[in-house]
């Protein structure tokens, strides 16, 4: 089964591309205001005590600038960062690996936190609360448990899924920062900083259109403005007006709301599959052969954001929205709604 144009820009690796369109400061980072205002406050508070940041834990869908948010973060703070993930965790001895590492101040960032394993979850609140490491060594009657005192460190964890963090994971972090989707206006900013960056000619409208397909996603606008590019240079005359976007984003099938193939065969699920829902987000993950996590976390918060789809306590639920985009007809189902 190929991937989505989105999903595959929902799961981009740190590329070349990416790194280098990455806002290295504040100053560079658009959009996210509150949150942005609340993490340069905490550090500035911080480094007026001479102590250590708090932990920080940034949550929100793919690709809206939690990675890049960790690295601000650390570069504000004139300190290390050491990188790792949820999964790459698997045994205490991994954690206590990179504890290890980290000098007094240093950040580590935790990405996808939500996936850590429950066991190794327990290692980290002595870490995250006291700065102290209980880990046993050995198994079966020389089993013995060893104490190590780390010095006092950042944790910054990251997740798509926050509801899923167990609530003595996240009562250890002061705040949970949510990022939202981006206005189009934040995104066409974004995207004429970018282009800058690459040395790509584009107009206002152009870069209006490649935003209000961007789905509210940075990283997705950085991807669509590459593809935009390529298709000026060859079709046109290199310059991205709203004309030439609008050309070559209709060539990858990706419409005026930025909905693509995917969610436009999640909505003709609901609809025609499941009579407009109510709908388990596994019953419709079989219907379209789709991961049920992907569609959570990548295609649903969107569909929902724009009006498309409502999340009900018996399951998903076509809006009127959906039956006009996908040219149906909505039957009268008020009283199943609730
Ligand atoms: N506010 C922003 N201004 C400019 N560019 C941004 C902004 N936020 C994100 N980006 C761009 O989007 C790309 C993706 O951001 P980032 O990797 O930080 O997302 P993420 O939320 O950590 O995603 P994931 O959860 O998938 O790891 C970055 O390379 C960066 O160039």
């Amino acid at each position: 089964m190929s991937e989505s144009f989105y999903e595959q820009s929902s799961k981009a690796p740190d590329t070349l591309f990416d790194l280098s369109l990455r806002p290295p400061a504040f100053s560079e980072f658009h959009g996210q205001d509150k949150v942005k205002e609340r993490l340069m406050l905490m550090v500035e508070a911080a480094q007026g005590r001479g102590d250590v940041l708090e932990h920080i834990l940034l949550s929100g869908p793919p690709g809206l600038g939690k990675t890049t948010l960790a690295n601000i973060i650390a570069a504000a703070a004139g300190t290390n960062l050491h990188t790792t993930s949820g999964p790459q965790i698997e045994k205490a001895g991994d954690l206590a690996g990179v504890l290890t590492n980290v000098q007094k101040g240093d950040i580590l960032f935790i990405d996808e936190i939500h996936r850590l394993h429950p066991a190794i979850e327990e290692y980290l609140y002595p870490a995250m609360e006291d700065f102290r490491l209980d880990i046993i060594i050995d198994s079966g009657p020389s089993a013995r448990s060893i104490q190590l005192n780390l010095p006092k460190f950042t944790l910054v964890g990251a997740t798509t899924r926050a509801g899923m963090l167990t609530s003595p994971l996240r009562s250890r972090f002061g705040l949970v920062n949510r990022l939202d989707y981006y206005s189009r206006e934040e995104l066409a900013v974004i995207i004429q900083r970018s282009a800058g960056l690459l040395d790509i000619d584009i107009r206002p409208d152009g870069a209006t259109e490649v935003a209000s397909r961007s789905r509210g996603t940075p990283r997705i606008a950085n991807n669509l403005l590459r593809w935009v590019r390529d298709f000026a240079q060859v079709r046109g005359n290199g310059t991205i007006d709203g004309d030439t976007a609008n050309a070559a984003l209709a060539m990858i099938e990706i419409d005026e709301d930025g909905l693509d193939e995917m969610d436009i065969r999640i909505l003709e699920a609901v609809i025609y599959k499941f009579n407009g829902g109510p709908v388990g987000l596994s019953s419709i993950a079989v219907a379209v052969g789709e991961d049920a996590s992907t569609l959570e976390e990548v295609h649903e918060p969107f569909l929902i954001m724009q009006g498309f789809l409502k999340r009900t306590p018996r399951g998903r639920v076509a809006l009127p929205a959906a039956y006009t985009k996908i040219g149906a007809t909505p039957q009268n189902k008020q009283n199943e709604l609730f």
